[in-house]
């Protein structure tokens, strides 16, 4: 099956000099297209930096990290610029933009793209906003919709797009335990009917079920790689 993600023997190092430190160890990873995997471990544990690395958000520094076919460790700032757009970001403070409505939100996920054509844009951005629930609430600006409501436009605005890649980090730490439970039932069913891949970093116990696979990590390193059935 095609991997989307192919990590090996990766370290990461942040600081220079005496300041250096390590913070991966030996990452040796492997996710197939379609799963959805979640990265759990204690905090400062190296998840959202292991993340950053798969997003392009950060420069792997050695060994080998290659993404939907492309190889990151080396890659020039534009190639890393080219990969990080090709995926779908969830983050915990949603990051809307404030003077931006729902739609607008929404649809700037799609502006990036210039070969879609503005009227499918729109089509396509009002669409996600029904089947998230929040047709009702197109114009509304972010101080207008609740934490839940949201999160649940920032998953629009990352699938609009339909990318085989998602990376979410902690999407219901802000959210009440049914709001947080809506959010990833969303995501897990919009993966599943796009077909795309969802590496999510989380403490939220609550959650674990949602995975194919749980990744566990400490002290800079993966413990195990367990079927999400086992834990
Ligand atoms: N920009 C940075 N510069 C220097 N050190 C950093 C930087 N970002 C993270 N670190 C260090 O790297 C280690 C891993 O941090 P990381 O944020 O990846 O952990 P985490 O498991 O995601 O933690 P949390 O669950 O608290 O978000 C920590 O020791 C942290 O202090």
């Amino acid at each position: 099956m095609l991997k989307v993600i192919s990590i090996r023997n990766l370290d990461h190092y942040f600081g220079n000099g005496s300041l250096r430190k390590q913070v991966l160890f030996n990452i040796n990873l492997e996710i197939s297209a379609g799963e959805i995997v979640i990265l759990t471990g204690p905090s400062g544990s190296g998840k959202t930096t292991l993340l950053n690395l798969v997003g392009g958000l950060r420069a792997p520094q050695s060994s080998s990290l290659r993404v939907l076919g492309q190889e990151l460790c080396g890659a020039s700032a534009e190639r890393l610029v080219q990969a990080r757009r090709r995926n779908g970001y969830i983050f915990q403070a949603h990051n809307l933009h404030g003077s931006l409505t729902a739609l607008q939100n929404v649809t700037m996920g799609l502006e990036l793209h210039p070969y879609i054509e503005l009227e499918e844009i729109q089509t396509r951005a009002l669409q996600i906003l029904e089947q998230v629930g929040l047709g009702n609430r197109l114009h509304y600006y972010p101080d207008q919709l609740s934490g839940g409501q949201k999160q649940r436009v920032a998953i629009a605005r990352a699938l609009v797009s339909r990318p085989q890649l998602v990376l979410a980090d902690e999407p219901t730490a802000s959210l009440d335990s049914q709001s947080g439970r809506d959010v990833v039932n969303l995501m897990q069913k919009l993966a599943h009917e796009q077909g795309c891949t969802i590496l999510m970093v989380t403490h939220d116990h609550r959650i674990l079920d949602i995975a194919d696979r749980i990744v566990q990590m400490e002290d800079g390193k993966l413990i195990n790689a367990t079927p999400a059935t086992i834990s």
